[in-house]
């Protein structure tokens, strides 16, 4: 080969290289969303990515859309009344709001685990296997592997381990929010959306759910919203404040709370408003 014919080739492998780096740098990837429920505007045009394997916290005071924002990522706002959507969002560089997008396999790919810890009226054992069993899967084995390798990893087999077949309603509110934890992770998803996880848990079972959200981000990429400012600057790797449907700012944890580049951003981390 021509030396001039191998370098344009090492080029146009390294191109490729960049790309792909570039590609696998997001995990989501956000361009000029808007929100509407009816003619009220929740979200004005937000730019945002998120980067895979890393924790990011959102912020803001009460009704500035954090929530709204949050359910965007598994399509969960669709079933609302009045809203509606514009801009793209794309998980894995593919588009989710593309009418051809099967909204359930989507769902497979994000876990999301709500404020009250909602376990069903079923077993500690069943309430871990139901979204394999609705996903059609009957191998008996394969779903009791699942669900202790989900209970492992929801750092609550020890305390359950005995008692699989007990009512997971009979858990007290922390185990329940690790149990709800695990039934996310049993489908392995590969982002966790979290809406205000440990609002309504006491200190001891909040600060276990935190060292688990800090675990799990080795695998997987974890959005949490949180109006708990110590928890977001010890939890995240990045925080995202919110104020009035806008992102305000973004960036490394960090430099968030110990160098905001907006007044707003520092008022509200300091609780002078909201
Ligand atoms: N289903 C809905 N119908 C109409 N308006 C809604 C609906 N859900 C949210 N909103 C409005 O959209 C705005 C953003 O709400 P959202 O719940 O996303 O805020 P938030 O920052 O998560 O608030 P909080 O911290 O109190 O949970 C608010 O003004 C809220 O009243």
């Amino acid at each position: 080969m021509e030396i001039m014919e191998k370098i344009k080739e090492k080029k146009e492998v390294k191109n490729i290289v960049d790309n792909n780096q570039s590609k696998s740098l997001q995990k989501i990837d956000i361009k000029n969303v808007k929100v509407w429920y009816d003619d009220f505007n929740a979200i004005k045009g937000i730019d945002m990515n998120i980067k895979p394997n890393s924790v990011t916290a959102f912020i803001g005071p009460s009704g500035c859309g954090k929530s709204t924002f949050l359910r965007l990522f598994n399509r969960m706002n669709d079933y609302v009344d009045g809203f509606k959507m514009e801009g793209k969002i794309k998980i894995d560089g593919k588009n989710i709001y593309k009418k051809k997008v099967n909204v359930e396999e989507l769902r497979k790919e994000i876990g999301m685990v709500f404020q009250k810890p909602n376990p069903f009226p079923k077993s500690i054992f069943e309430n871990v296997a139901y979204g394999l069993k609705i996903q059609g899967i009957k191998d008996k084995k394969f779903i009791e592997a699942r669900v202790e390798k989900a209970l492992k990893q929801a750092d609550l087999w020890d305390e359950v381990k005995d008692n699989l077949k007990k009512s997971a309603l009979a858990l007290s509110g922390g185990q329940q929010q690790r149990l709800c934890i695990a039934r996310t992770l049993a489908v392995e998803p590969s982002i966790i959306l979290m809406d205000e996880p440990t609002s309504a848990l006491d200190p001891i079972s909040t600060a276990k759910i935190e060292d688990l959200i800090f675990e799990l981000k080795e695998k997987y990429t974890i959005i949490i919203v949180t109006h708990n400012m110590q928890q977001a600057s010890r939890i995240s790797d990045y925080t995202a404040f919110f104020y009035l449907g806008e992102l305000i700012e973004y960036n490394k944890t960090k430099t968030i709370f110990t160098n905001p580049e907006k007044k707003q951003t520092e008022n509200y981390i300091t609780g002078r408003f909201g």
